[in-house]
């Protein structure tokens, strides 16, 4: 099934959607040495949504993630949030990377860690304390709150990166592969974390990711990029029962089925 990429409209009938991107271009440099790495994207997240981006490596995903988390600007076009143009980081996003290990600090132990972004929020200690609580509850660390990063598995070191994120209580949460550093098991793991982030929290979640099968167990709608420069190939819309389990969602003859259709999208010659 393929949902159009501008109704967007998966995740309510008139809902506008939380985050959308219009007619996006970035382009490095100039005269000669210019080089558009995406060109006229177009794509939208509902409020509630986990949509994940796939397409081939060096595809300009950490180009599109910058203009989106406003860290640079757009050649042209947009991102907007709720309508409004995205000009610099927006108060209600966070973002996870794939590299753990340079995002925590190593000298600061998991509690430290999760409070590093609460800083600039100025809350009162009680309500700072319940809300790095409630982070660590959710990811299931809360035994290793006094711990350092360099004590705990490569799992649980991307749990503290998500539970840092879950403490600053951001209404849209982007994550940049954030899976793909950790063994298959861990992975599966914290797929149902993000799941259930969506669940409790009520979060709008955009995840960048190489991996087709884990974007077709994880969304709502999967944009499927080609390359050179990065374009939009096609949304399709995920149309599996919830919840998702690991083992029987991926049996489900349907599951086979959307994963080819996204497969060949990424392997059709351009
Ligand atoms: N600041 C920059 N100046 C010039 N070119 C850049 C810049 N940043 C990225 N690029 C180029 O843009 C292209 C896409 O890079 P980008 O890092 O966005 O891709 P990616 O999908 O994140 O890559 P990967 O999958 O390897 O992490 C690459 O060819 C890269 O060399």
């Amino acid at each position: 099934m393929t949902a159009d990429s501008t109704s967007g409209n998966a995740g309510g009938a008139t809902a506008p959607p939380r985050l959308e991107v219009t007619a996006l271009s970035k382009t490095y440099g100039s005269g000669a040495n210019a080089k558009c790495v995406i060109e006229d994207l177009t794509f939208t997240v509902n409020t509630g949504e986990v949509v994940c981006i796939v397409g081939p490596s060096g595809v300009g995903k950490t180009t599109l993630l910058k203009c989106l988390a406003g860290l640079q600007p757009a050649t042209s076009g947009t991102a907007a949030i709720d309508g409004r143009t995205i000009a610099g980081p927006p108060p209600e996003m966070a973002l996870v990377f794939q590299d753990y290990s340079r995002s925590l600090m190593p000298w600061l132990t998991v509690r430290k860690n999760v409070r590093l972004p609460l800083r600039h929020l100025h809350l009162p200690t009680q309500e700072m304390n319940q809300r790095i609580d409630t982070a660590l509850e959710a990811v299931g660390l809360a035994h290793a709150a006094n711990q350092y990063p360099w004590q705990l598995s490569g799992g649980m070191q991307q749990r503290v990166a998500i539970a840092r994120a879950l403490a600053y209580r951001p209404e849209i949460l982007i994550m940049d592969e954030p899976f793909a550093s950790v063994d298959a098991q861990t992975r599966f793991e914290l797929e149902d974390l993000c799941l259930k982030i969506r669940e409790d929290f009520g979060m709008t979640i955009l995840v960048v990711t190489h991996d087709i099968d884990e974007a077709v167990y994880l969304s709502d709608r999967v944009v499927v990029l080609g390359s050179k420069p990065a374009r939009v190939l096609d949304v399709i819309g995920i149309d599996l029962p919830a919840p998702r389990d690991q083992i029987s969602t991926r049996s489900l003859p349907e599951f086979a089925e959307q994963r080819t259709t996204v497969l060949s999208m990424i392997r059709k010659p351009a």
